[in-house]
Order: C-alpha cells, then structure tokens, then sequence
C-alpha cells in the first residue's frame, strides 16, 4: 500500500526558523582574530554603513520604486561582486534607456565601497550618461575609501573621459601608492573556465592583503573553505577549480563543508513563495553527498572527507573556517530567490568577519540576467517569455566556457579538521524525515527511492556517455515514450549539479547536436529559460504570470485531490505515472504533462496543489522548472499548453506495458482495455481478476465520469470569466497582455505587452463579450 502521509509531514511540517546573531558572532570572532587596530576601526564604520545601506534598500523596496526593484538581485549580486563589468553596464544602460536617473544614483549609493560605486559610475560613463546627471556622485570623491587613482578616475569620468585617460588602478599600485588597491578588478588569477571579472570580493580580502606582504604565504588562514550545495561533483565545477588554484598559491588546504539549514534555503510548502527542497529531494541530496565524499577521499585522501554540520550557515562557515584555518569561502551560485537573498547575507556576514567570499556560476549555462530578450524590434521573435526569443539571445552571447576537467590533486589536509558541531555522517543532519506508526515502526518511504537510482557522480557521467553513443539519434522519434526508452533521465543528476549543464550542452552539440535531435539539442536552454522566468518573476511558484488569472475558480476537493496523489483515480495512464513518481521520484515528460493537465483542466483543481506535490515528491524538484511547467498547465504561465493531453491517451504507452508496469491490478487484463478498463466486458475483467472499488487488490472507480469535453469547457470557462473582468489586460486581438518586467527586454520593459493566449480562449471571450 502507498504511505503518502511521510513526505507531506515532512513538507506541512512549518517551522519557523530563529536566526542567532550572527553579526555579532561574525563580529566576535572576528575580533578575536589578529586584525590590527586601525583595521576594527574600520570595519565597524563599513559596518556601520552597510546596516544604513541595507535598510535604505530594504526602504526602497518597500516603497516599489519601479525599476529599482526589479534591478534587486543584480544589485546584491553586485554588491557580492559577483556580476561582471560587462553585465553592469548592460544594466544601467537599459536604466538610462528607460530614463531612470535616480535608479542609478540610488544604486550607486548602495554600493558600500568606494570602488564599487566608481565601477557603477564607469559603467554609466560607457553607456553614454551625461556628465551632468553623475554630478552627484562625484561629490562622493571625499570618501575615505577612495584612493588618489580612484578619485582621478571619478573625475574623469565626470568630466566626459572615458576610464582609459586614467592610470588604472593596478599601474597607480605599481608607481607607489603604497599597497592601497582594494577594487579587486584587475584579477589576473582566475582559473580557466571562469569568466573574467566574474568574482570579485567586496572588501580588501586576506589574499589582498597577503599579497601586500601583511600575511606569508602557508599562513593561518591560507585554506579555503569550499562551500558545497547544489554541485555535488568534481569535473566541470569552477568554484572548485577555482578553489583549489587559490588553496594551492597560498600555500593552503582545501576544507569542504556541507550544511544543513533547510529554513535559510526556503518557505515552507505551504505557506511561503520560494520553497525548500522537497522530500525526494532531500533524499537525493543525501545520497549525493554520500557519494561524493566517498569520491572525494578516494581521489585525493582523508581530508578531502566533507564536514557535515548544521545551520545557520553563517555560524556554521565560521566554525569551519576558524578550525579550519581558512580565510577564504568558495562557491556556486544558486537562484531560487530565498537561497539568492541567504547566499547575500552570509557572503555580507562572512565578508564582515574578513573573509575573502567568492562565488561562481555552476548550475546553469547563463546568468538569467545575461538574457535580454530582443522585443519590441519590429521584428516578430516569437511570443514573449517563450522558447524561441529566449535561443535567440542566447545563441547571440559569447560562447560559453569550455567544461572544465576534475582536478588531477587537491590541497588537502592529511585528516579532516575536528571542528565542534560537525556530525560524523550526513544522515545525522535529519534532512530527512521518517514518521512513525502509533506502534513506533519506522515508515521509511525513502528506501524506494534509493534503490531506484545510482546517486552518484560516476552514475550521471555513465548515463550521459551511453546517451550520447546511443539515444541521442533515438530522442525525436521516441522522446514522448512514457517507458522513458529515449530520454536521458538525468534530469535530478542536473538538477543537484552532479552533472554540469554547461557539460551536458557541450557534449550534445559534440556529438552530433541539431543534426540528430534539435529538440534535445535545446532542452538544457529549456532549463536556463525557467530560470530566467522565475528571475523576473521571483513568486511565481505561487502566482500566477497573468496576474488576471488570481481570482480564477479552482474546484476545491481533497478527496480528488487526494486520488491524484496516490495514483487511485481510475485513470490508470493518470494512476500509474502518479504512483511512478512516489516510488522513484520521476516520470517522461508527457506523462507529468498528462497527469497535470488532468487535475488543471479536467478535475479543475489549482495548479498549485499539482506543483507543491510535484516539489515534493520529484527527485529533480526543481523550483524554476517545476512552477514554469505548472503555470503552462494552469493557463497561467508565459506558454499556456496548446494541447490536448487526455488522460485516455494511448501515444504515450500504446501497447500499455507502462501500464502494467505500474497499475499491478489491471496486469492481466489484455491491452486493449488497460487504457480503459470500464470498457473491458464483464467476462474479460473476470478472467483477468479485475473488479472495481476501494479494496486492496482492487482498481478504483473513476473518480469524475463526466465526458472530458465537458471537464475541460468548465475550466476553460473559469478561465474566461477572470479574464472579462480583466479588459485592461487583454488586447484587441483577444490576447492577454502581462506587464514586461525591468531588465527582461531591450525596449519594452515596464510596458503592458501581449503573450501567447490559446485561440479557444479568445474565442470564448468574445462569445461572452
Ligand atoms: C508539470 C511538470 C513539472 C515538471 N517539473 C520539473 C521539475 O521539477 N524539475 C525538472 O527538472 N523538470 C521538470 N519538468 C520538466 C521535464 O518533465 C523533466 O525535466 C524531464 O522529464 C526530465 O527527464 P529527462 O532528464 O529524461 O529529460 P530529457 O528529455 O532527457 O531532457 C534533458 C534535460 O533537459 C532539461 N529539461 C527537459 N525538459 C525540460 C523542461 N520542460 N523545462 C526545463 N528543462 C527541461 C532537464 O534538465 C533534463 O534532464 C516538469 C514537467 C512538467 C510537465
């Protein structure tokens, strides 16, 4: 019998997370490290200042001042230091096209170093702006922080020169300026494979002032600490490429640490917009990790062993680091917005305790802020927010970097640090939780879920290999298959980082590409572009895109509900995808699209019940693409489905051995009634031993009898009546028009513009009209 109630305790499971104070522990342990006096005096004052930034932002956001809120998380990136000079001048380019003066100098007063708001003033100079408009800013030259180079450079830039007619910072170092370089730009160790100018440390980090000659080399704090979350692999992994060029310079050891604070990494399920991980999920990452610090102390020795404590994370890195004698945080992006705004505020509180934090992107192909949807041209791209204007962007930027190999040696220590906190195994962490029966027997739902899957790094590279050599030339024609015979199913291997995208599209376009299946070709760019989706639409895992669609009728019925998520509808394509994902986490596509579009549009239940089971239960749960694909099925998403997808369908599995595979009472009942077994004449159910109803053993009831038609007319229905209250968002054309969000277009961002809307739905609008 299926245990449903395992995951979902875990996920309703609400609890309210107290953050410690980690300033002041920051603070504290920074303190009683060995920083000069001269040096507290001026961290305090940074200190002070950045508090007085951040609540100016947090003002500022409060109040919606139009374009600076959507320019949000490229500021914390930024302010990170971790989106490139060329990014940054895209940037404010588009805020002078959209003539928003203030939006530039209220981000530049955010910048709380000298040398970050200079980099913003330098971008506007190259994007065209004004001398008179960056009057303001140059007043700003008195800043302490600023060197003489600095101040030259302002001026410059004020009066109309460009940052060439000015000694760079590095040459004005070279002729004596006594070591007081702090921008950090002019990085000329980065590793190959990491894109020029892409980390950059907000403050004068230790490896500065080692460099300086103020900390020797091999040094207390030479380690680096290598910050593992969602990249549970060696090749291809540029923070730790990185991490491991800098640990090698500096004489240092590598420490590698997980932790676990799953309330830091997101909402609750129930309540929140940016969700943690899932059940399944985390029992992915259990695993994972399991397998990567075997990987790991296999490779390159004991103390290459992952550390496994919990959160909060800052206290956690400190911990670490301290024990660990490192100075220095290395890691990989992520982007769900609760994980984007965590990844800030510990980068900020490490970067107060002195450490030097540097981060890197290693889970999508592109920044989602590097595409900027060309719109509003003239020229017809296709619909807004769908596939096709998105590859044409992104095909136009600069070749992406080359994957990177595994590193051949890491730095490591003979043994792994002791530090307090730490726990010896992952499983200690309870990430993942069991519930118990009344009579205290454990239910471990888990346990399928392990053994349907090689969780591991070789695994992943093993799929991909016999893929790329064999089902690659079988994708087009087989991919809808719901036996999954011509997919990768590497999706989770992806979604957890232990195979690189940028890998994945690599060896795709290598071996063979476009030519054998340009479908595959762009379903890892599928993946960036959900990405890009929730970027600019940081709540739509609980929103609808078309804001109009809010008030839409959802029929509410736990009980279908309920049927759904135990695979008992009596639908048994619907049924045996639904039990197939609570015993592996996983289904085809098609098949998640048949199971979805039968509760959005049949059953006519919110979407969101669909997702938030989906989050939970799927092993590659994965914000981004799970809300994308939900919104789509809804009709609320950018690329509403087009399609008929009837549960009764038999293109997917048409000789029903998918079926049989995971319906066990319907096994002997012959195949041309498993799609439909109501049909089945009484003495074909008989011989095959099928009866109907609740029992065990027994297949249940339709649970709607109605002809789908009907079903899929009331939905359509619900779907028209929001959208006749709604003319301002609807266009002559019958279109549904969503407000373009800042940064996604070159042309028409803040402005109303029209999105794919189903030809039914306009239709019906205009008969109720
Ligand atoms: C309702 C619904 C919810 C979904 N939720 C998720 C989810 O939470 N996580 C998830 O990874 N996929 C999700 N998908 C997309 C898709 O179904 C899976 O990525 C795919 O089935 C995984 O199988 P595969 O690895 O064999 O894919 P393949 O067909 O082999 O594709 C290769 C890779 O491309 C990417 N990809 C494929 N399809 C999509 C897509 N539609 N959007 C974005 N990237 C894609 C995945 O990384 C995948 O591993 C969802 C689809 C639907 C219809």
């Amino acid at each position: 019998m299926l245990q449903l109630t395992g995951r979902l305790c875990h996920c309703a499971h609400s609890y309210r997370h107290t953050m410690a104070t980690p300033r002041s522990r920051a603070s504290r342990a920074r303190l009683s490290g060995q920083i000069p006096r001269a040096s507290k005096q001026e961290y305090s004052d940074a200190s002070e200042r950045n508090r007085q930034l951040a609540q100016r932002m947090r003002d500022a956001l409060a109040a919606n001042t139009g374009a600076f809120r959507s320019l949000k998380q490229d500021t914390v990136l930024f302010r990170q230091g971790d989106l490139s000079a060329g990014s940054l001048q895209q940037r404010f380019a588009l805020a002078l096209e959209a003539e928003a003066p203030d939006l530039f100098l209220e981000l530049a007063e955010l910048m709380p170093s000298a040398q970050q708001r200079l980099a913003l003033l330098e971008a506007a100079q190259q994007a065209g702006w004004r001398a008179a408009s960056m009057k303001p800013l140059s007043t700003q030259a008195e800043d302490p922080g600023w060197t003489p180079v600095d101040r030259a450079r302002v001026q410059a830039a004020a009066s109309g020169l460009t940052a060439e007619d000015v000694p760079s910072v590095g040459q004005e170092d070279q002729a004596g300026e006594g070591g007081n370089n702090s921008s950090g730009q002019n990085d000329a160790e980065l590793p190959a494979g990491v894109q020029e100018g892409e980390p950059r440390p907000l403050k004068r980090s230790r490896r500065e002032r080692k460099a300086e000659g103020k900390e020797g080399a091999g040094s207390k704090d030479a380690g680096v600490l290598y910050w593992l979350r969602q990249d549970f692999r060696l090749h291809d992994n540029p923070a730790l490429s990185a991490a491991a060029q800098a640990a090698k310079k500096q004489g240092g050891k590598i420490t590698f640490v997980y932790i676990a604070s799953p309330e830091e990494d997101g909402d609750d399920l129930e309540t929140g917009t940016s969700w943690r991980p899932g059940g399944a999920c985390l029992v992915w990452i259990e695993e994972a990790l399991r397998s990567l610090d075997r990987d790991l102390q296999q490779r390159y020795g004991p103390g290459a062993a992952i550390l496994y404590r919990r959160g909060p994370y800052s206290e956690a890195l400190l911990a670490v680091a301290a024990a660990a004698g490192a100075g220095a945080v290395y890691y990989n992006r992520r982007y769900e917005p609760a994980m984007v705004s965590t990844d800030a505020r510990v980068t900020e509180q490490l970067l107060e305790a002195g450490y030097e934090v540097r981060s890197y992107s290693g889970l999508l192909l592109r920044e989602p802020s590097e595409v900027v949807l060309e719109m509003g041209t003239g020229r017809w791209v296709g619909h807004f927010g769908t596939l096709s204007p998105f590859l044409r962007v992104f095909d136009k930027l600069p070749t992406l970097p080359k994957p990177l190999p595994t590193p051949q040696s890491l730095p490591v220590a003979d043994r792994a640090p002791a530090v307090p906190g730490v726990v010896a195994d992952v499983a200690d962490l309870r990430m993942v939780r069991l519930p118990k029966r009344p009579n205290g027997e454990v239910i471990d739902w888990s346990a399928p879920l392990r053994d349907a899957w090689d969780i591991s790094e070789s695994g992943a590279l093993n799929i991909m290999e016999q893929f790329m050599s064999e089902g690659l030339k079988e994708y087009e024609a087989g991919r809808h298959l719901a036996d999954a015979r011509a997919v990768t199913k590497l999706s989770a291997y992806v979604h957890h980082g232990q195979l690189s995208a940028r890998l994945l599209h690599a060896e795709t376009a290598r071996r063979g590409g476009k030519k054998l299946s340009k479908t595959f070709s762009r379903r890892i760019i599928w993946r960036d572009l959900a990405y890009w989706q929730l970027h600019h639409w940081p709540d739509m895992a609980v929103k609808p895109i078309r804001n109009h669609y809010e008030g839409q009728a959802w029929r509410e019925d736990a009980g279908m509900l309920k049927a759904w998520q135990k695979g008992r509808t009596g639908y048994p394509l619907v049924d045996a995808g639904m039990r197939q994902l609570w015993l592996t986490g996983w289904m085809q596509q098609s098949i998640r699209m048949v199971c979805a579009a039968f509760l959005t549009e049949y059953l006519n239940i919110h979407w969101i019940h669909g997702e938030r089971w989906f989050h939970d239960t799927l092993v590659d749960g994965d914000l981004a693409i799970n809300s994308m694909m939900w919104q789509n099925a809804g009709k609320s998403g950018l690329d509403q489905w087009n399609f008929t997808l009837l549960p009764t369908s038999t293109s997917q599995d048409p000789n029903g051995s998918y079926i049989a595979s995971w319906v066990p009472e319907l096994v002997k009942l012959p195949k041309k009634y498993l799609h439909m077994p109501w049909k089945a004449p009484e003495d074909a159910l008989n011989a095959a031993g099928v009866s109907f109803g609740p029992g065990e053993g027994q297949y249940p009831h339709r649970i709607t009898t109605e002809v789908m038609q009907e079903l899929r007319r009331a939905n359509a229905e619900s779907i028209a009546a929001v959208r006749a209250k709604a003319p301002e968002c609807i266009d002559e054309g019958g279109y549904d028009m969503v407000t373009v969000p800042e940064g996604s277009t070159t042309k028409l961002d803040g402005k109303r513009m029209r999105i794919f809307t189903k030809s039914d739905y306009r239709k019906l609008l205009s008969s109720l009209a």
